[in-house]
């Protein structure tokens, strides 16, 4: 096995696993032992931690038909019901199948035809984010939502205090804080579930039933709702109506339909936290790197002029918006660590790995490697750039980490990297975005701190939004509900 902290006897590394932010850990370990890969053992199960891409690449990928299962967490997908999820379930014929109707509508060529709803949502969000009263990730929030409802349910939001956003943030929490092996000691030992939720220690019992009402509601509400609609022949086009039309009338189709609301309720969850927590990181970033904000807004200007917003196809003109969107997926990535589980026995670099090991790779250590990004903890979008400024292919993109890997990799990342890229070009043709001023004057630093768990997001700061000139109002369209 590879190198790794000596254990105790029966508990192994338990102790020596902090609770937070882990993946710095993995990362000083892996420098520590002289090796990019680490061995821990957690209550007799041996868990291996890849710290870089080289052997991520080796492993994760090229060797994907072995690492792609994921570990059973009895928290999140037992007691949480987490495991209608795609995300969560074990890797065979069920799991194929669900990504499999997953991806056809969300493969790049679909995509495409969802950029009239992500330019619609980017546009609403100028106006919202203008008038946002200190809570900016509140307007962030809803578009988001409103970008994956839209498509997937033909859903319309109209407030930040929707129910579906309200419901999303609740029930996507309860996987932020439980997906990570071993955040609940119940994944190690399972019989800890059969403890009666009034015994003492079973405060995990009661607070996975409670969140497990809102995950059977995420996935159900929406399905049922549009379901009735079409039913009375008022559904919009959308994800969900598509699939249920190919359903053949004349055939028993519940199990179809089980598939069916899965798949739509692993979109409605899987993309309607992971890119607000990106947008946060971008809005931090160009709090704390103002000249970066300034270079990005100048290219703007040059390809926009003052008079348009931009389009999906002004992409290619825009080397240094895509660049800061590639930054923002490296400087903090939304899953620092994916976890899967190794279904035979292995060997690599001389090391063996048992079938069932817990593998580990640690996204973050990867997009911090010194070795592939020089001065990695600096927001500094020019390393994806050439010296004339238009993308350097050469340069290992942070796509390659931050989505994960090999069979498992996110099948959401065409729908999110759009998204992002047309939400950060809408903000910067047209907003500055400044540090806020507290009520006694002073300028509120942001802390830069960020949440641990399997979703990092950064700790709420706060910033204000200033149009740019006033043929920005005109743009953003709010001029008349200006003081
Ligand atoms: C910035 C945005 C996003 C990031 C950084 C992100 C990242 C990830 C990561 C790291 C994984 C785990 C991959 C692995 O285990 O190797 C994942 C899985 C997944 N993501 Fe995303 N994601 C994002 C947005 C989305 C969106 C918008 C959707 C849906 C439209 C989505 C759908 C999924 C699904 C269904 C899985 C589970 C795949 C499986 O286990 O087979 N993601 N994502």
């Amino acid at each position: 096995l590879p190198p790794g902290p000596r254990g105790l006897p029966v508990i192994g590394n338990a102790r020596d696993v902090p609770k937070n932010f882990e993946w710095l850990t993995y990362d000083r370990w892996s420098r520590e032992y002289d090796s990019d890969i680490i061995h821990l053992r957690m209550f007799g199960t041996t868990v291996i931690i890849i710290n870089s891409m080289k052997a991520a690449n080796e492993l994760l990928n090229k060797r994907s038909s072995i690492y792609s299962d994921r570990e059973h967490l009895v928290m999140t997908a037992d007691l949480v019901g987490w495991d209608r999820d795609i995300g969560f379930m074990p890797y065979g014929d069920k799991w194929r199948e669900h990504r499999r109707l997953f991806h056809q509508q969300f493969r790049p060529a679909t995509v495409h035809t969802y950029h009239p709803k992500l330019l619609e949502e980017a546009r609403k969000l100028l106006p919202r984010l203008l008038f946002q009263l200190g809570d900016f990730m509140q307007p962030l929030r809803t578009m988001t939502a409103s970008m994956i409802l839209g498509v997937t349910y033909g859903m319309e939001l109209h407030t930040d205090n929707d129910p579906y956003v309200i419901l999303a943030e609740k029930a996507v929490h309860s996987m932020a804080a439980t997906g990570n092996m071993g955040s609940y000691a119940v994944d190690y030992l399972p019989w800890l579930r059969y403890l009666p939720s009034w015994a003492p220690g079973a405060g995990f019992k009661r607070q996975a039933a409670e969140w497990k009402e809102l995950v059977v509601e995420i996935f159900e509400r929406p399905f049922v709702s549009i379901k009735q609609a079409m039913s009375l022949g008022k559904a919009p086009p959308c994800i969900l109506t598509t699939m249920l039309e190919e359903l053949d009338p004349k055939k028993d189709n519940s199990d179809r339909e089980t598939m069916i609301c899965q798949v739509t309720g692993t979109a409605y969850n899987a993309g309607s936290d992971t890119p607000v927590s990106s947008l946060g990181t971008f809005i931090l970033a160009m709090l704390l790197y103002p000249d970066v904000q300034r270079r990005a807004q100048k290219e703007m200007d040059r390809i926009m002029g003052c008079d348009r917003l931009p389009e999906f196809e002004d992409r290619g003109s825009l080397p240094y918006i895509t660049a800061v969107m590639k930054e923002t997926l490296r400087w903090h990535p939304v899953s620092p660590l994916v976890s899967y589980k190794l279904r035979a026995d292995d060997e690599y670099g001389g090391y063996h790995f048992p079938a069932g090991s817990i593998v580990i790779g640690n996204a973050w250590a990867i997009l911090h490697d010194k070795k592939r990004y020089l001065n990695p903890e600096m927001f500094d979008p020019t390393r994806f750039l050439r010296p004339d400024g238009e993308l350097d292919n050469g340069v290992p993109d942070p796509v390659e980490a931050a989505f994960g890997f090999g069979r498992r990799i996110c099948p959401g990342r065409h729908f999110a990297a759009d998204l992002l890229w047309i939400t950060m070009a809408h903000i910067l043709a047209t907003l500055n975005i400044q540090k806020a001023i507290s009520e006694a004057g002073n300028v509120v630093e942001p802390s830069g701190e960020y949440t641990s768990g399997f979703i990092s997001h950064p700790v709420p700061f706060k910033a204000s939004f200033k149009p740019r000139s006033p043929a920005s109002l005109d743009l953003i369209g709010s001029r008349s509900s200006l003081k």
